[in-house]
């Protein structure tokens, strides 16, 4: 049994990651902190918990973080950084669901996070958590940093496609849009069910943070010769709780034979990703509260343009369930360990 603790136990994340570990067999949690519930019983805040935990709210502090096998951190960008450089050199574990070690560029980073980095030396050390991409390299990592929601479902969508060179890289689109359970539990005002329900809007238009992180992973299964890459990333709010539904576009190079087949075959051994039967439309609710990526693809008209359709659950596949599988990959145990309940219906 490893001990587990958990940065930032009282947003969205936090208490996702609480669910799902409650019914680990090998991981058992032994911190959850927060500066604001300290002292309260877990249970007290999250009453679906009850009978599950006996524990409460602690601060954060590295000496008893550090005691812990594998640290996750649930919080606002720039936290993991402040506290990472004394839990890397005690030898521990971090599994990161922020942005903060994302991306590879410095620079890039506080361009799109409006702030200096505070750990670029550590940057170099961390892996970028999607298995899909990565697993042989999350298994020896010591700091895992987790894929943003967007991002997930995007990359997933994309990948066949580039790793084999059947589109111009340069002409993507992904139009994305996520439940308000996306902002956070601290959200802003838009979240609100009187704000955002019984309407649809796209945000950020002109530039998203995830934007830089997409393109790098996207970057990275590009073939030497495939030219430069860029996608135009528009996400939307959907008046629902959870789920992600990423519509992405690309231009065919050519022919591009069986797509079917070729996207059936990426992920025949990926137990998170289902690629449905030719001529679905992948709904969120077939993905809700579980840690499965389903994808579609098609080629409206045999026309040179690709659709392929992504759903994820935001809080599960998107954040705190590719966390926990992260983790399963870095300790060596069955990589669905606590990840196997179907989604919820209806
Ligand atoms: N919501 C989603 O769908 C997704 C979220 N993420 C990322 O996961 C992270 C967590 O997001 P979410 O769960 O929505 O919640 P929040 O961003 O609202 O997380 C807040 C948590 O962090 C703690 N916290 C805040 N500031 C600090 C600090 N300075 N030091 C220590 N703890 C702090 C808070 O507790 P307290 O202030 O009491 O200490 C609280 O428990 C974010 O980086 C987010 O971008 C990633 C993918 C998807
Ligand atoms: C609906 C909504 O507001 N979504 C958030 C998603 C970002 C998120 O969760 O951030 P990370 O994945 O980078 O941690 C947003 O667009 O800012």
């Amino acid at each position: 049994m490893i001990k587990v603790g958990i940065v930032g136990g009282t947003g969205y994340t936090g208490v996702e990651l609480l669910r799902l570990l409650a019914n680990h067999p090998q991981a058992e949690v032994k911190i959850i902190t927060s500066r604001a519930e300290e002292n309260v019983p877990v249970a007290h805040l999250f009453p679906n918990l009850r009978g599950h935990y006996d524990l409460a709210f602690s601060a954060p502090d590295a000496d008893t973080l550090g005691e812990c096998d594998v640290v996750f951190f649930a919080t606002p960008h720039g936290v993991a950084q402040a506290m990472m450089p004394e839990l890397m050199s005690r030898g521990t574990r971090v599994v990161d669901l922020s942005a903060d070690f994302r991306i590879k560029d410095a620079a890039l980073w506080s361009k799109w996070y409006g702030k200096e980095h505070g750990c670029p030396q550590l940057i170099g050390e961390a892996v970028y958590g999607l298995p899909e991409l990565n697993r042989h390299l999350i298994a020896d990592a010591q700091l895992v940093a987790c894929p943003g929601c967007y991002p997930t479902a995007t990359q997933l969508g994309f990948i066949p496609l580039l790793e084999n060179n059947l589109v111009d890289p340069s002409r993507l689109i992904a139009n994305a849009a996520s439940g308000t359970s996306g902002a956070g539990r601290q959200a802003s005002i838009d979240a609100l069910l009187s704000e955002s329900s019984d309407s649809f809007k796209a945000y950020a238009s002109a530039g998203h943070r995830h934007l830089p992180e997409i393109e790098q992973g996207l970057r990275s299964v590009l073939n030497k010769d495939a030219g430069p890459l860029s996608l135009t990333f528009v996400p939307h709010l959907l008046p629902i709780v959870r789920g992600i539904h990423a519509t992405l576009y690309a231009t065919l190079r050519g022919n591009a034979g069986d797509l079917q087949a070729l996207y059936e075959e990426r992920y025949a051994n990926e137990p998170f990703v289902d690629v449905l039967p030719a001529g679905s439309h992948p709904q969120t609710r077939s993905v809700k509260s579980s840690n499965m990526c389903r994808i579609a693809v098609c080629q409206p008209q045999q026309r040179d343009t690709v659709v392929v359709m992504s759903v994820i659950d935001n809080l599960t596949k998107g954040a705190s369930g590719q966390a926990i599988q992260n983790m399963n990959i870095m300790f060596g145990f069955d990589e669905t360990l606590g990840l196997n309940s179907p989604a919820l219906l209806p």
